[in-house]
């Protein structure tokens, strides 16, 4: 197994997404997370770029004490005094010089020759060397560079001292079989390069900056660049995490394994995107928020068998607590009867049958469907009376300038279908007068409650309801839940009803035995 290093230059490279500014603290407190992490590397910054970044280098590298701490800087000999200027307190440091080698950036950005590229590229290495017992060396936009140009240019840089030869792919340009290929043409034919370590770092451009790191690693390289979340200039940086998983979980391909605290994941993922308000996609691979939720019925079902049917990471693996099984309107009778059994509902079949018919109902209406939204479902129906009336349609007419006006049609245990309609001072009161024409019975509503259970535009109401009836005699209360609290609030009438009239036959039948 080889032990691949991680080089993580969230700090640097990540830093250079758009929009993203981060201060000495949050520089710090990132810092402190990558090294729990355990990455070999941290790029802290880019010392020459201004005081502050040297600041953030400096402290960082006065503090950190487990991981490498690395300074960015051009082929110029004043940019590597202030990367040594930032690093000289460091428990272990790096300093990480680089150049372009292009055709293009030769031309049009240097305004170098092949020569002159050679020359700074090994007087900056020389130069770093009189501080630093580690230097790496990246040719900017390698994988652009002429092959035999690129071998010349890193057998250059190997003899003047550099440690660590990396091969940016920094535009996102690259294929993985044409990136690995340059990792092995290095490998064939510059001199010492086995005592030298190899690296990638590629951009993300194209979508391909994991799958070229991986091909990297194919060939041969063992360091890998990137940032957590895959943030950086442009679309980014392979994400670390994604390659650190895609090793972790297919060892027995790339027989190579890394340092990272895996359990660590989450946390560093967390930390980074508040911190820099860049957001983590949803279905972002290894740390979206959906890597580890199957929302499907028929995927829950194999998760419920056995969770090797379709997870291939466990999520306590990257420190996630624990897998989710997202009910909706495409979960089956598994997921719903499993999520029940979790809330403490134990129902035979024929009552999960009849509320898994209510719950795909509610599916249909509502966009997400809570815990709390279950049990609301569940205990609406718990009370166990024999229902007198069913209520079967309401139809409502409402104006700031008229009388609202509701038409109840209900139906009868015996089947029959009955319908009324009555104007009222409100909405709920006209929905109760016309349930009192159509059930033909005369109730005084004591109290009546409405409370939100769920959350947002869609949230389950809920409706609490008493009753009395012969001049208090009788006191009854009903509860109704739905996505519109005028149903709810006639639910609520209706299942209070048919408590007082269970009871009125209760009591007949009492004084009849
Ligand atoms: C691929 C990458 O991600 S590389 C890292 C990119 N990161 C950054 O650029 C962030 C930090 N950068 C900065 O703060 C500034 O660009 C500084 C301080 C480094 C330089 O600022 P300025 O001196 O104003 O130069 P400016 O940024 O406008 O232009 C860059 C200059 O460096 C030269 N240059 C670019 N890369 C290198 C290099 N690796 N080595 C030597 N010179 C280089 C350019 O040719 C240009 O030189 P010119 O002014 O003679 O034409
Ligand atoms: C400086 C180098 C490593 C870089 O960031 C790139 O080429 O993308």
């Amino acid at each position: 197994m080889r032990t691949i290093e991680i080089f993580d230059t969230t700090l640097r490279d990540g830093e250079q997404s758009p929009g993203v500014n981060l201060s000495t603290n949050e520089k710090m407190e990132i810092a402190l997370q990558l090294e729990r992490l355990g990455v070999n590397r941290i790029e802290a910054g880019f010392a020459a770029a201004s005081p502050g970044d040297l600041q953030s280098i400096r402290n960082i590298a006065k503090r950190v004490k487990n991981s490498t701490i690395v300074s960015l800087s051009r082929a110029r000999l004043q940019d590597i005094d202030k990367a040594w200027e930032a690093l000289r307190d460091a428990e272990s440091a790096c300093l990480h010089t680089f150049l372009a080698t292009s055709p293009i950036h030769r031309k049009y950005k240097l305004n170098m020759t092949k020569e002159q590229v050679i020359e700074n590229a090994v007087a900056a290495v020389k130069h770093a060397r009189k501080y630093f017992d580690l230097v790496e060396f990246s040719c900017e936009d390698g994988s652009r560079t002429e092959l035999p140009y690129l071998i010349e240019v890193v057998q250059a840089v190997v003899d003047a001292g550099a440690r660590i030869v990396n091969i940016p792919d920094t535009v996102g340009y690259t294929t993985p079989a044409e990136y690995g290929n340059i990792f092995t043409q290095l490998q064939n034919n510059v001199r010492g390069i086995e005592n030298v370590r190899l690296s990638c770092h590629c951009h993300n451009d194209l979508g391909m900056a994991v799958a070229n790191t991986l091909a990297a690693i194919e060939a041969g390289a063992t360091q890998v660049e990137g940032t957590i979340n895959g943030i950086g200039e442009r679309a980014g940086n392979a994400a670390l995490e994604e390659v650190a998983l895609a090793i972790d979980t297919r060892k027995d391909f790339y027989q190579a394994t890394t340092n990272l605290k895996l359990e660590e994941i989450a946390r560093t993922s967390k930390l980074v995107s508040r911190l820099t308000g860049m957001f983590v996609p949803g279905n972002k691979a290894v740390v979206g928020a959906n890597a580890f939720a199957h929302q499907s019925g028929i995927h829950q079902d194999g998760m419920l068998k056995e969770s090797s049917t379709y997870e291939i990471i466990r999520p306590e693996r990257v420190g996630v607590k624990a897998t989710r099984l997202v009910l909706g309107k495409l979960s089956g009778r598994a997921a719903f009867k499993d999520r029940l059994v979790e809330l403490g509902y134990e129902l035979g079949q024929e009552e999960l049958n009849e509320a898994f018919t209510r719950f795909k109902d509610l599916c249909d209406r509502k966009k997400d469907v809570s815990d709390e939204d279950i049990v609301a479902l569940i205990d609406s129906k718990l009370v166990d009376v024999p229902e007198a009336y069913i209520l079967e349609n309401i139809q409502l007419s409402y104006g700031n300038n008229s009388v609202p006006t509701a038409s109840i049609r209900v139906r009868t245990a015996a089947g029959e279908v009955l319908e009324e309609a009555a104007c009222g001072n409100g909405s709920v009161d006209s929905i109760y007068k016309a349930i009192d024409r159509v059930t033909n019975e005369d109730v005084v509503l004591e109290d009546y409650k409405i409370v939100s259970i769920t959350h947002g535009k869609d949230a389950l109401g809920e409706v609490y309801v008493r009753l009395s009836q012969e001049n208090g005699e009788r006191t009854v209360q009903g509860r109704g839940v739905s996505t519109d609290i005028l149903e709810a609030s006639a639910k609520a009438y209706l299942g209070a009803l048919n408590k007082l009239i269970a009871r009125r036959s209760d009591a007949v039948e009492e004084v009849v035995m």
